[in-house]
């Protein structure tokens, strides 16, 4: 595998994808496989395999010929393209169902990501153990000076706002929401949503189409039979 110094300005489409081309290479590494052909990981990725040698060259990356592209290597790279060398430290504000669960997700930690506070406004929840960390308020955090890099926003929509403009005062530079409505931050800040309603939205759609398609399929009237040389 050759790699070259990743040229700068990784395009944002590429960034997306980086994360599922970081999910393949771990699975092959898990499977003991050491090289792999562009078209391998691009199936196990889901892309085609023009976009991903695209991608993988923006980042300085080119398979050998008749080799491929070293597992290790490949997977280190797009970490660091990633920041995911260095651990970083997470804050999930709201600690409801979905703050709980996030809490307790295995997936965050083994991919770099440290959930070091956890913050709710509810008086029965403050004080509360959960996965080893004990729940405080929003300006407790704020008080105690701690460096977060992340803040993950679980709380009900009408709270968002308010939660990541203290985020932000706070020195957050990243936002993650998952409630059900824009957040808007400075310049300098990144927010990100995520609403898996809108995904199955998307999904109801593709549904609807197929199944107006499949109506076109069996409403449309047979051929008429040629009784063209019958009898
Ligand atoms: N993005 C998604 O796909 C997705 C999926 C499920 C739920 N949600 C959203 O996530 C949010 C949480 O859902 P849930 O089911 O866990 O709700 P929940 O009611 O169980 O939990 C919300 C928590 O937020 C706390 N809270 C409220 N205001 C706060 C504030 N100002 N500061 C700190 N904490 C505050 C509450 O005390 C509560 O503990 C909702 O907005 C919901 O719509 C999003």
């Amino acid at each position: 595998m050759i790699s070259e110094p990743a040229p700068r300005g990784v395009p944002e489409a590429t960034v997306g994808r980086l994360p599922g081309y970081l999910r393949a290479l771990g699975q092959f590494g898990e499977r003991g496989v050491t090289s792999i052909s562009s078209e391998e990981l691009a199936d196990a990725a889901g892309v085609r395999s023009a976009q991903l040698r695209k991608d993988l060259s923006r980042l300085g990356s080119y398979g050998v010929r008749g080799v491929g592209y070293d597992v290790g290597q490949l997977s280190a790279q797009i970490s660091r393209e990633l920041g995911l060398t260095q651990d970083w430290p997470v804050v999930i504000v709201g600690l409801g169902h979905l703050g709980r669960a996030l809490a307790g997700y295995r997936g965050f930690t083994s991919r770099g990501f440290r959930i070091v506070a956890l913050a709710d406004q509810d008086e029965s929840v403050v004080g509360e153990q959960v996965e080893g960390l004990t729940v405080r308020t929003l300006s407790d955090l704020v008080a105690s000076g701690e460096s977060i890099a992340i803040g993950v926003i679980t709380t009900p929509a009408e709270a968002a706002q308010a939660v990541a403009d203290e985020l932000v005062a706070m020195g957050v530079r990243s936002v993650l929401n998952f409630a059900p409505c824009l957040v808007t931050v400075p310049e300098g800040v990144d927010v990100r949503h995520v609403d898996l309603a809108t995904e199955l939205q998307i999904l109801a759609f593709h549904e609807q189409r197929r199944a107006l398609a499949d109506q076109v399929v069996t409403d449309t009237p047979a051929p008429a039979r040629t009784t063209e040389g019958v009898g």
